[in-house]
Parts: structure tokens; sequence; C-alpha cells
């Protein structure tokens, strides 16, 4: 569904991605995981058309989408939840979601408001209140909702747990959990390697730019290197 080829990308100055490969099928849940400054984001924002790529290949079913807008991505169904969420945090919930739709194409929707509040109930709560009067965790969710909304064919979802309590932590995955059951296929850069190992099939390491490693989720969790090196300091700070 998705294939990665050789991507280089970075910013003025920095080569963030240095010649990356990397393979997505239909209906997989796929972390990335690696240290601070790996290039996880970078690789998001390059799928999503947020940075340009400088060289290499990303074929979106059949469709090299490299050279193509943020916009004409999204609207194929490849949707970017990015890191800090960017929360429209004077619109109410209800009219952030509703931006959502925006990057609708003429897919039929999947997702709408009332799904997304089945999924969410406290968003449903809420929904005429300021976005920016929501905790961390009911921000999550709600970005989360806003790109449902644009009727996904991949969710990309960058660092999810980010502040969140442990509790806040296990409802957004496990609303991951049930919308990767319903065959959304759905990549997560984290830095909670523990979590994101622990809720995907398989996992891509990237290390200054590179893929370092990758395979079965499960494998990589019991791999001593990866133990070193990954797990036991991921865990992120509780603001909920
Ligand atoms: N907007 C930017 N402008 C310039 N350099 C950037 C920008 N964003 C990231 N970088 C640099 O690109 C490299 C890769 O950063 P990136 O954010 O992709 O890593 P990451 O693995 O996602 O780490 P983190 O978890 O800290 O976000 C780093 O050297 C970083 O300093």
């Amino acid at each position: 569904m998705i294939e990665i080829k050789q991507l280089k990308s970075g910013y003025r100055g920095i080569q963030a991605l240095k010649g990356v490969d990397l393979t997505v099928r239909e209906g997989e849940m796929v972390a990335i995981i690696g240290a601070n400054g790996a290039g996880k984001s970078t690789l998001l924002n390059t799928l999503s058309g947020v940075v340009r790529a400088q060289s290499g290949s990303i074929v979106f079913d059949g469709t090299e989408v490299s050279r193509m807008p943020a916009h004409t991505i999204s609207r194929l169904g490849l949707l970017h939840v990015p890191e800090g969420r960017q929360v429209l945090a004077d619109m109410t919930i209800r009219e952030n979601l509703m931006l959502g739709a925006l990057a609708r194409s003429r897919r039929a929707a999947l997702y709408d408001i009332d799904k997304v509040v089945s999924m969410f109930p406290i968003l449903g709560e809420r929904m005429d209140q300021m976005a920016g009067t929501l905790s961390g965790g009911q921000q999550q969710m709600m970005v989360i909702g806003r790109a449902l909304m644009g009727t996904p064919r991949v969710l990309l979802l960058d660092e999810p747990s980010l502040g969140l309590s442990p509790l806040i932590t296990h409802q957004v995955f496990e609303a991951l959990a049930t919308l990767h059951q319903e065959g959304l296929t759905i990549v997560i850069v984290e830095q909670n390697a523990n979590r994101a190992l622990a809720a995907t099939e398989r996992a891509y390491v990237m290390e200054r730019g590179l893929i370092a490693q990758h395979g079965n989720s499960s494998d990589l969790l019991n791999d001593p290197a990866i133990i070193e090196h990954y797990l036991g300091s991921a865990e992120s700070a509780v603001i909920d």
C-alpha cells in the first residue's frame, strides 16, 4: 500500500532522512521507533507532503506521491495527525471535527460525527465547548477524530501518547486497536517504544536518518539491543 524507497529529505542544511526504505501493507499497524532526532517526524512529514522529498520515491496505492502537495496527498486518504496536535483552540470541538471532513474527496464518508463520538464519548459531551478547554488526552482524541472525518485510508500518527497519563494513553491505544480491527491501516511514530511495539505487528527502528532495523514488533520487544536502547526510558511525562 505504501512503498518508500531511498527517501531523502530534510531542512536547510540538515539531511534528516538519508535514504529510507519502508513498506506498509494494507490493513497493517506499523510502528516507527527511535531516539530523539532520528528522523521519525520528518519521515511522517515527508509522507504527508508537509516536508518536500529531495529524492527517492513514495508510492501510495500505485501512485507516486513524493512530489505532490500536502492537500492532494490528504485527499488520496493519507492523513497525518501531527505531533503537538494542532488543535484550533478557539473553535469548538464540532468545528474542529468538521474541518477534518474538508480533507475528504469524493470517497464515501466512513466516519461521521456520530461515529467519532461513539469512539470517544467525552467529545460528545463537550461538542460545543472550545477545543482549547480540553485536556491533553481529550485533544488527542479530538485530532484523531478530526482525521477520521477525512475518511483516511492510512492514518499517520506522530507521538499520540506524548504528555498523556498511562490511563489516557491506554484509552487512545484501545481506540487505535479498534480502528485497526475495522481494517484501517495505521502508522505510529512513538518515543514510547514499549507501548508502540506492544500495539503493532511490525516495527521499524530509525537511527540518524536511516532504518537501522525492522521486524516483528514482538521480536523487537524481546531483542536485548532494543531493550537496552529504547525500552525502559521511554515513559513520557505525565501531564493529564
Ligand atoms: N523544522 C525543522 N527545521 C530544521 N531542522 C529540523 C526541523 N525539524 C526537525 N529537524 C531536524 O531534523 C532531524 C530529525 O528530526 P525529527 O524531528 O524528524 O526526529 P524525530 O525522530 O521525530 O525526533 P523527535 O522525537 O525529537 O521529534 C533532527 O536533527 C532535527 O533537529
